[in-house]
């Protein structure tokens, strides 16, 4: 913010000022302090706008704006403002500047492009991906928000591909924002199911046209409106499979709303944490925070950070494909969030944030991955961040994953059964890990992280046509003459084995060790090369090995037959 005296010089400070002795401010800001203070006090606020802009701001506006500057720079730290309050106060600035304005892209040229400029993100900055996204000012008049700083827009204005939605049409699409299609609530307000025609996004009936989710702030919430700006500004321009669709907004009088494209399977901490539903497999988890990782890598190469990723955060379709939502990255810019917003947002908030960021505010990409490896954990162990209905010890989920981490049978979600591949389950516990290193410098980029997730599903991927039904004549050789198997083949995918070989051999041996007996419906057999991969399996196996056998014809619904072979070294 710049102030200047009508003739553009800066006037005399006064000596009568009370902050000299005990702000810590150079000489040259401690001018400015007392001159406007002065100047305040003798009623002369119009000599201390900046002459660019004298004449666009509306004098109660600017009376308000003037209050907030002198609170914060208020002697006593105690009568200061939080960040809470500074947004909530600049909010209404801004929307009393509004009225004062004709329309939003008069205003974004004058005093609140300025303010715009304050949401965290840069197109500029070297190497911004691995390398410092700090917002900290550089601007020594602005150290009083030490997570911001001001730098050039990189999307400086909603993308005109959105649709700017009338309010009174949002509450058509939701039945007037009913509570029978409430889909979730956040930290600043509840999400509803709308439905809209599918060219014109018009409202629609619902049931007809396409699903909506409609976000709708609460008036009260403090940091709603700057969330919302964000998300207008940022979402509206990021075209990713990984990312969600923003097809909207609405800003009218006090109501701000955004308008995404429907996910139908919600956000994945539900199935993480709760039982509201069956619990993922380790294939459906890892292919989902393989989206997540390929949104954020994108995010990154736009010079954008999340600022806190969660697994509240990642949205699912109906097909499980994950989309990074949630945008409003001003939210969690000040260590005050944690006093002012209670919800367990907060407790998030300090779950997966990175120890350096929550020491000194300083914001890199690394914390992005630092949040990363958070929600990998979760999504492997089933286990919060941050849980304090846990055990002394356990709270923590970086500091008990971290202390039990090559241990599969405690650190692994028992949900998952113990259905999973053990040397990739351990890598990809490698991975998380090193996302939680302590040191940023420690940790992976997004690419790499990508790349690890990448060998880890190549390990294990089947194709269809391996999928195909299992017709197989099994263990010739093993004592089991001809016989025809129906094996359930989607079980074995989401195992993650790839039954082809040697190599595929081995890891059933490998599971043969761990799980002792197994049920041949657990795995694929098809063929001759079925035959011969299980027999293989064998070998490398010491242990007994029940068959549980079914005929195709009876699949699903047939008599079993349990056979059991001696170990076979
Ligand atoms: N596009 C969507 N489709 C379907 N459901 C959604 C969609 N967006 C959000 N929801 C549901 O609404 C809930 C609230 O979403 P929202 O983004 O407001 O908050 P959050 O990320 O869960 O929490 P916070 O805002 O506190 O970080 C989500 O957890 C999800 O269940």
């Amino acid at each position: 913010m710049s102030f200047a005296t009508g003739d553009g010089k800066k006037s005399e400070p006064s000596s009568s000022s009370s902050i000299q002795q005990s702000c810590p401010i150079d000489e040259e800001q401690w001018g400015l302090v007392t001159w406007v203070q002065d100047s305040i006090k003798e009623g002369n606020l119009k000599n201390i706008i900046d002459s660019d802009i004298r004449g666009e701001i509306s004098p109660k506006c600017l009376k308000e704006y003037v209050k907030l500057a002198e609170r914060c720079l208020h002697n006593s730290p105690k009568h200061r403002p939080t960040m809470a309050e500074i947004l909530f106060s600049l909010e209404s600035v801004m929307a009393i500047q509004e009225k004062f304005n004709s329309s939003l892209q008069s205003a974004s040229r004058t005093l609140f492009g300025r303010m715009a400029n304050l949401f965290p993100f840069s197109s500029n900055q070297e190497n911004s991906v691995q390398g410092d996204l700090n917002l900290s000012t550089t601007s020594k008049g602005n150290n009083m928000f030490p997570h911001m700083k001001e730098v050039p827009a990189h999307f400086p204005s909603p993308s005109p591909i959105l649709k700017e939605f009338r309010f009174s049409d949002l509450e058509k699409t939701t039945g007037s924002f009913s509570p029978d299609l409430i889909l979730g609530e956040g930290g600043f307000g509840k999400v509803f199911l709308g439905w809209v025609k599918e060219n014109t996004l018009a409202p629609s009936k619902q049931g007809v046209g396409i699903a909506v989710a409609v976000k709708r702030l609460n008036k009260e919430s403090v940091q709603g409106a700057a969330e919302w700006q964000a998300e207008v500004n940022f979402l509206g321009h990021l075209a990713h499979p990984n990312i969600i669709r923003l097809l909207g907004y609405c800003r009218e009088e006090l109501e701000h709303l955004l308008v995404y494209e429907y996910m139908s399977n919600k956000s994945f901490d539900r199935f993480l944490f709760s039982d509201i539903a069956e619990p993922l497999s380790w294939g459906t988890r890892l292919l989902i925070m393989l989206g997540a990782v390929r949104g954020m890598t994108h995010l990154h190469s736009n010079n954008i950070v999340s600022r806190g990723l969660k697994s509240s955060d990642i949205l699912l379709d109906k097909d499980f494909n994950a989309k990074l939502g949630d945008f409003g990255l001003m939210r969690k810019c000040g260590s005050e969030t944690g006093k002012t917003h209670v919800s367990t947002r907060v407790m998030g908030t300090y779950g997966y944030a990175a120890p350096e960021y929550i020491a000194t505010g300083h914001l890199t990409a690394k914390c992005d991955i630092y949040g990363l490896g958070m929600v990998l954990l979760e999504s492997i162990t089933g286990r919060r961040a941050m849980d304090a209905q846990r055990p002394k010890g356990q709270k923590s989920l970086v500091e008990w994953a971290t202390r039990v981490g090559p241990n599969l049978k405690k650190i692994m979600d028992p949900r998952l059964n113990g259905k999973y591949p053990r040397h990739l389950a351990s890598e990809y516990i490698a991975v998380a890990l090193r996302c939680v290193a302590n040191n940023p410098k420690d940790r992976p980029s997004g690419e790499e992280v990508l790349q690890s997730l990448e060998q880890i599903y190549a390990k294990q991927n089947i194709t269809m046509s391996n999928r195909v039904t299992a017709i197989t004549e099994v263990l010739k050789d093993n004592d089991v003459k001809t016989k025809q198997f129906n094996v359930s083949v989607m079980e074995i995918t989401e195992l993650g084995y790839n039954p082809i070989g040697p190599d595929g051999a081995k890891t059933l041996a490998d599971i043969l060790k761990f799980h002792g007996n197994i049920k041949t419906n657990d795995w694929l057999v098809q063929g001759a090369k079925g035959a011969e991969f299980i027999a293989d399996a064998l070998k490398y196996s010491n242990t007994i090995f029940t068959l549980d056998l079914r005929g195709p014809d009876t699949y699903g619904v047939g008599q079993r037959q349990s056979y059991s072979t001696p170990n076979v070294v």
